[in-house]
Order: C-alpha cells, then structure tokens, then sequence
C-alpha cells in the first residue's frame, strides 16, 4: 500500500485541522512538536504523510499530485483556481468574504463608479465586481492588514475575510456588501480520487461523521 499525503494549511485552521483527524482516529504525534524543524510527518500504521504548507500553496501541492488530499480555507480555493476537487467542507474556520469600506462609500457600488478595491484576494475581487456586479474597478493587491487602505486613503474599499467584524468596528469600517461565505475544506487531487478511490471514500464517511 503506497502512502496517502496530506498538505495542511498552516495558521489558523491547523489545530482544528489536526482535533478533526485526531477524532477519527489518525494522530500525528510528531506534528504536534512546536519546536521541531522536521518537514513531513509519517503514520506507519495508517500508511499517511503529513505537511504543513502556507495556505495558497496547499492547492498547488495538490493539483500536482504531491500531496492527494488538501485541507484549506475556501478563499484560498476561490483565489488559486487550481485543478483540484472540493470535496467536503469541514465547517470550522467559517467566516465571510465581503466588501468593506467607510459607510459613505456604499454609494460608489451602486453606480458603478471606477472605485480602487485593495485586497490579498485580486482574484476574488476581480470575479465579484467584474462578473457579479459588473463593476469596472482597479484592484490593488496588498499582502496584509487591508483595512488600512480606506484608512490611509489609498482604496475606497476592500474585499477582505471578516469573522468577528471586530477589525472593522475598531477602525470604523463596515461591511457593504457580502461576497460569499468560506469555511475550511477538504480537496482532493483528481487522479488520487479515481486511483485511491476507496481509502478517499472510508476517508471521507468517518470524516463527514464528525462534521
Ligand atoms: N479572522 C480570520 N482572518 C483570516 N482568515 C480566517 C479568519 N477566520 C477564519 N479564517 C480562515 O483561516 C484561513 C487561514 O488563515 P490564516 O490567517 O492562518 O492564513 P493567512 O491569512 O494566509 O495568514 P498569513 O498571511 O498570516 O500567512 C483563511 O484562509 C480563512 O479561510
Ligand atoms: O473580523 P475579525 O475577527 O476582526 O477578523 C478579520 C481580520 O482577520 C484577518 O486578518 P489577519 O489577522 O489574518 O491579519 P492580516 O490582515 O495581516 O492578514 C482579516 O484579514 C481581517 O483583517
């Protein structure tokens, strides 16, 4: 039996990620060894690898086939367009992609004004206001705290995850509009699916059990 390889999402979903497999009974003991340096984690027993990957590149190691079953947050999914298939939602890390800005910027979403949208997700953005809305916009990618950008003046709006929506009240944004809803899920590379079909499948079963 050859080894079946898990990419996991580092950050925020990584110890719901690894609570989740414990409940079914694969554990990863080593894993759990915040000081360790140590890359890829084996389960003899089980015949499962494990690594721990920055989020966006999750969907590349899987799309590739490096690793057959990814677990990541749908935004990442949505963002990296990879060839990969998403097959259950996990239910945890749920929060929501939305549009955010001053409360007086509403109005330039309704009149389609040519408005600058600063996000970590052009992708996403470009989707929503170019095929949703058909919305002529110019995005600004920026690789953290995008709230900034109305603050400081250099977007009018954001597209950004809001969980609690504490970011935005401390800083006197609001949610405009919503995107869509995101929680972590389950993707599987499309020829492990065909190839490993039965231990995806008992894989899945107990998994949905928990979820
Ligand atoms: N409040 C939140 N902010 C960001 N992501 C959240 C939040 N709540 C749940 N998530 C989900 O958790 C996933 C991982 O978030 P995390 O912050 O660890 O990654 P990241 O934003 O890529 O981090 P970094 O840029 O610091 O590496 C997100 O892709 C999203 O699906
Ligand atoms: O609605 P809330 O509960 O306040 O959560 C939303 C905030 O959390 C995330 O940022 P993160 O902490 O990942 O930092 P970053 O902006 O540097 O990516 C996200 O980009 C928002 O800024």
């Amino acid at each position: 039996m050859r080894y079946l390889t898990f990419a996991l999402g580092k950050g925020r979903l990584a110890k719901q990620t690894l609570e989740l497999f414990e409940k079914i009974g694969i554990t990863c003991e080593e894993m759990k060894d915040k000081d360790s340096r140590k890359l890829i984690f084996t389960n003899e027993e089980l015949k499962l690898r494990f690594f721990l990957a920055k989020g966006p590149d999750v969907p590349t190691y899987v799309e590739y086939g490096a690793a057959d079953i990814g677990v990541v947050g749908k935004d990442t999914i949505l963002e990296e367009g990879r060839k990969v298939h998403e097959v259950l939602d996990l239910g945890y890390g749920k929060c929501k992609m939305c549009v955010c800005g001053y409360k007086d910027a509403a109005p330039l979403l309704q009149h389609h004004e040519l408005i600058r949208v600063a996000t970590k997700y052009p992708n996403i953005a470009k989707d929503y206001f170019y095929n949703t809305k058909h919305q002529t916009v110019e995005i600004i990618k920026l690789n953290g705290s995008i709230e900034l950008a109305p603050i400081v003046g250099l977007s009018e709006v954001i597209v950004d995850i809001v969980e609690t929506g504490s970011t935005l009240r401390e800083n006197g944004l609001e949610v405009l509009e919503e995107v869509c809803p995101l929680s972590a899920r389950m993707i599987v590379n499309p020829v492990s699916m065909r190839m490993e079909s039965a231990r995806i499948k008992d894989l899945l079963t107990r998994l949905r059990e928990q979820v």
